[in-house]
């Protein structure tokens, strides 16, 4: 919900708005379960969930209404919502803050309005909520909750001690997963915000990486990239991104033929060479033993498509079961292996045919068949495009950002490298959404300084700030 609505923000749509909106819908329901002219209790806390109630209070001229206000303006803890008890000026409604639990008078209202805590509840209820909560569930009022009944976790469904025991929940965009086992009444409202914030990559798509990277207790992850041979670029190119997107090991398995000359690229890479000037599937078993303690292998990058090269990736997929992105020569193979593997697969459009996908021009359209073909792969899916499509064959997100200037050699093998460090951190659809989203960013924030004449190493060097969400 978070990501959602940041996203929303970026797409114009400020989370004040979108209050206003679950205000309006808070009301709304008042108006169902009381008539005009009826007294109207409106318990908030001192967050957004608080906040909607506020607005709602503007909503409901036509009713008498009370707001207890859980603790002193000052401790409101987000602007919007300050900004609404400032709105509710005296006489709108009778306005009254609630510092000491034992002063907590609900009165005998015909209708209680439940906003003190929504999806930001940690725990049980401290006071004055555990105070007020008691109080509401042994009034006789009908009890309306905005969002979830305040002390159930939105998540879950359970409660760390005593929650709100409501007759109708209207809760906001979407249904929450904890809502379904209580016995009241719920109602989605619609507030408003744009499909594009979900079906887009935007800046909430970073806050998966703060979240999940977290939860990975400091490794940011180890990758090997399997390739080069005919090109020696691409796979330097691949791990220099995967480095840059975070992560902290890149190594580098390339012919002996060409690691003297892959090693110097960078300092940075760790290149082990097998023998011979080309892979071959008899290099498998030790690469299979070198993959198996990394957090993920990109594989394809300036391999070639010498038959023994693809015989090789064939036998490495259908032996290797831990997570790999497959790009460039390497995904032809992909349709016909039956593997184990997690796969991120990520095609231009004419790789995508090669592999047995279909495209087409409009974007919605081609969003449909890639999700299709990775449905019928398996695996998830980074078609490349003006809009790349990225679907795990189940749900689907597009990415906008990325320039005309992005056409230039080796965009794609640092999109490989940095879908290869996420998706050592973060799961397949969100490491190639996130990954899209970032290379499109760095490749714009290149455009910034040159123009179409931009290339794949203005990229590696702008990743990190696209990946913080640095505007600049
Ligand atoms: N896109 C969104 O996420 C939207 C969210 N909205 C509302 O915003 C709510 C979430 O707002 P917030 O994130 O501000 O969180 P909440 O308003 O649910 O709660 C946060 C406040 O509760 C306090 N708190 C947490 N656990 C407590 C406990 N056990 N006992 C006492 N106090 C406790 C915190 O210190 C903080 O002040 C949603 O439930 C919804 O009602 C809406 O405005 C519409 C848009
Ligand atoms: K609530």
């Amino acid at each position: 919900m978070a990501a959602v609505d940041l996203n929303a923000e970026a797409l114009g749509v400020p989370r004040k708005q979108l209050m206003e909106s679950s205000g309006n819908a808070v009301a709304r329901a008042c108006r169902d379960l009381a008539e005009p002219g009826a007294s109207v209790a409106i318990v908030a806390g001192r967050g957004n969930n608080g906040g909607d109630a506020l607005v709602a209070a503007r909503f409901l001229k036509a009713y008498d209404v009370t707001v207890h206000l859980l603790g002193r303006p000052e401790t409101i803890s987000t602007d919007i919502a300050r900004e609404n008890w400032d709105a509710l000026v005296a006489g709108e409604a009778d306005r009254r803050t609630v510092t000491d639990s034992a002063a907590f008078d609900l009165g005998d209202p015909d209708l209680v309005v439940d906003a003190m805590l929504g999806t930001g509840v940690t725990g049980a209820l401290r006071e004055p909520e555990a105070t007020a909560a008691s109080a509401i569930n042994e009034s006789s009022a009908a009890v309306l909750a905005v969002d979830v009944p305040s002390g159930v976790d939105a998540d879950t469904g359970d409660a760390a001690g005593l929650a709100v025991d409501a007759d109708r929940v209207v809760t906001f965009h979407d249904d929450k997963p904890g809502l379904g086992d209580l016995d009241c009444e719920v109602v989605v409202a619609d507030i408003g915000i744009p499909e594009a914030a979900e079906l887009f990559t935007g800046p909430g798509d970073l806050l998966a990486l703060d979240r999940d990277a977290q939860s990975h207790k400091g490794d940011h992850g180890d990758v090997l990239v399997v390739g080069g041979g005919p090109y020696t670029g691409a796979p330097a190119l691949a791990a220099q991104s995967a480095l840059r997107a975070g992560a902290d090991l890149a190594r580098i398995a390339c012919p002996e033929a060409v690691s003297r000359e892959v090693q110097g690229y960078s300092e940075n890479l760790i290149v082990r060479g097998f023998s011979g000037d080309r892979l071959t599937p008899e290099h498998v078993p030790s690469l299979l033993d070198f993959a198996d303690d990394r957090d993920a292998v990109v594989f394809g990058p300036g391999l070639g498509d010498a038959d023994e090269s693809l015989d090789a990736v064939r036998e490495f997929l259908a032996a290797y079961d831990g997570t790999a992105v497959v790009d460039a020569d390497a995904l032809q193979v992909v349709p016909e292996v039956d593997t184990e593997a997690t796969l991120i697969c990520t095609p231009h459009q004419g790789e995508l045919a090669k592999m047995g996908g279909e495209t087409d021009a409009d974007w919605e359209t081609r969003s449909d068949l890639v999700r299709e073909f990775a449905a019928d792969l398996g695996h998830t899916l980074l078609v490349k495009g003006a809009y790349d499509v990225v679907s795990d064959g189940d749900a689907v997100r597009v990415n906008r950002t990325g320039n005309p200037g992005m056409t230039v050699g080796g965009t794609g093998d640092v999109l490989a490298g940095a879908t290869g460090a996420l998706a050592a951190v973060l799961p397949p659809l969100d490491a190639a959404a996130v990954a899209a989203y970032a290379n499109g960013r760095a490749g714009d924030l290149a455009a910034e300084a040159f123009g179409g004449g931009l290339v794949a190493t203005d990229l590696l060097e702008r990743l990190p700030a696209a990946l913080r969400g640095d505007d600049e």
